[in-house]
């Protein structure tokens, strides 16, 4: 591949009308990359999941430090405000014993908790055509279940927190899981239920949430998952009685719970956070080595030749998943919380010494409009068009009109803290004349953008002083900008 792309780079041959041999074969090598960039996502893992059998003989309290295969019955102990006592309920329910003073138990535990609700807008809100559970808050149970007792912890890490051999960049410190246990819900037959939702994250740090069910049966109440267009589909209720099953999914991923149609369907839902591990020298069990992905061979071919960028440039990636890039935790956090498919291309590329990082992008054309406003209303509508229009954009792909565009995008110097702002912007002008002030960045045309923008963050708010002051916001998306060097710089770059 790499002898026949002749000299490449993304600015030559514009001048011309009719394309030129080096345009139409840089288009193909931007093609190319696209088709990586796609197929990696459609194969990075955003979910995954597991199955403990119960072993009813074995006993809670296993001294080994090895993660365990079998689990013991679970224990519940909650606490009900009302009557003040405490009360014990062990699953799955014991079938030597009274069979109806286990299920009475059951019951009380059911009938114990409270009804659950869910975020919408900034509001906490109960309504049951949404979500139909119940809930019990941590500090009203103990249990004897405990997710790393089982490797699960372990396994999540493996599959949505791998580590990545960045060699001697080193610009990604090794990562670990910690699981903070968050609810146990509780969804009844005949019409339990959890529409679709993502979690709201109780801190910059999580990435994911981990649910675990315990051995209770039920049928229905399938656990669905989803990103960008994948799905993947957890049935419980076959098992139900005698295991414990779970699944981990990164933080921004849907999901809903179909309707449990008989039993009830007992769950523990755990925030997972990403963390460095405690004593940093110790190195994880897996390292993924990046050149084992054929993104890396792909990428190597392409700089070792000298007709490729020539000069040098630049790539710059929308991120797949969501983050709180405009949060002040931020620089911290990324590129350490970089998911998925996000994380393997900065690897690929630290891997062969070439500089990505991970910055917000501001897409100008989304707020060219803002002279026409008058109002929030109208604000709020131009903000849904913007959106439309990037969703038509993302059906193209990455088309030759995201790659003309990239004087209307707008990077961020580094990852900036949402900011509010009052400073006066004129009667009649943009938000962008506020950004030039308070967001520091610049357009960069010599990026070639591949793939489309997807989740957007409050960047910048701002008061445009007028006859009516009113409050527009301004909104970034996560990339990445990897920075080719010229060709006579990158040579002593890639090793072997
Ligand atoms: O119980 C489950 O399968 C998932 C629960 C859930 O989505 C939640 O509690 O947010
Ligand atoms: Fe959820």
């Amino acid at each position: 591949m790499a002898s026949s792309i002749g000299s490449v780079s993304g600015k030559e041959g514009t001048q011309s009308t009719a394309p030129s041999l080096t345009s139409l074969a840089f288009k193909e090598v931007c093609r190319q990359l696209e088709a990586f960039v796609v197929g990696k996502r459609a194969s990075a893992s955003f979910v995954c999941g597991g199955l403990i059998p119960i072993d009813t003989k074995a006993v809670a309290g296993s001294t080994s430090s090895q993660p365990i295969s079998v689990s013991p019955p679970v224990r519940i102990c909650w606490y009900t405000d009302g009557e003040n006592i405490s009360r014990v309920l062990t699953l799955p329910l014991d079938s030597n014993a009274d069979s109806k003073s286990a299920s009475d138990n059951l019951h009380r535990l059911v009938v114990g908790c409270d009804p659950a609700s869910f975020g919408r807008g900034q509001e906490d809100v109960i309504d049951p055509r949404y979500r139909k559970a119940r809930k019990l808050e941590p500090r009203h149970f103990f249990t004897s279940f405990h997710p790393s007792d089982f490797g699960i912890l372990q396994n999540v890490e493996q599959i949505l927190l791998p580590n990545f051999n960045t060699l001697s960049q080193n610009s990604l410190p090794f990562r670990k899981l910690s699981a903070e246990l968050y609810k146990l819900n509780v969804y009844s037959g005949p019409s339990g239920l959890f529409r679709q939702h993502v979690d709201t994250p109780r801190s910059q740090s999580q990435i994911g949430s981990l649910v675990v069910c315990l051995p209770s049966p039920f049928k229905g109440g399938n656990l669905i998952v989803q990103h960008e267009g994948k799905q993947v589909t957890f049935d419980w209720s076959h098992q139900s009685a005698s295991a414990i099953q779970w699944a981990a999914f990164y933080s921004d991923c849907e999901h809903e719970i179909e309707t449990v149609t008989e039993g009830e369907r007992i769950t523990l839902t755990y925030n997972l956070y990403v963390t460095e591990p405690v004593g940093g020298s110790i190195p994880p069990s897996l390292i993924v080595d990046p050149k084992s992905l054929s993104l890396h061979s792909f990428l190597k071919e392409l700089v070792v030749e000298p007709g490729f960028m020539k000069e040098g440039g630049a790539f710059g990636f929308y991120c797949s998943h969501a983050y709180p890039h405009t949060s002040d935790e931020a620089p911290m956090l990324l590129p350490r919380a970089l998911k998925g498919a996000d994380l393997a291309l900065y690897s690929v590329f630290k891997s062969l010494g070439i500089q990505i990082n991970v910055v917000p992008v501001i897409m100008e054309d989304d707020y060219k409009g803002d002279e026409d406003e008058e109002d929030e209303d109208e604000e709020d509508d131009s903000k849904q068009s913007g959106k439309e229009q990037v969703a038509s954009e993302k059906e193209q792909g990455a088309s030759e009109k995201e790659q003309s565009a990239s004087e209307k995008v707008r990077v961020g110097d580094k990852l900036h803290a949402y900011v509010a702002t009052d400073m006066m912007t004129e009667e009649g002008k943009s938000a962008l004349q506020a950004l030039d002030w308070a967001w520091p960045g610049k357009c960069r045309p010599e990026v070639t953008w591949i793939g489309s923008p997807t989740h957007q963050k409050m960047a910048l708010s701002h008061i445009a002083y007028g006859n009516e002051p009113s409050q527009s916001t301004v909104y970034s998306y996560a990339a990445m900008i990897a920075e080719i060097p010229p060709f006579l710089e990158r040579q002593g770059l890639i090793d072997g």
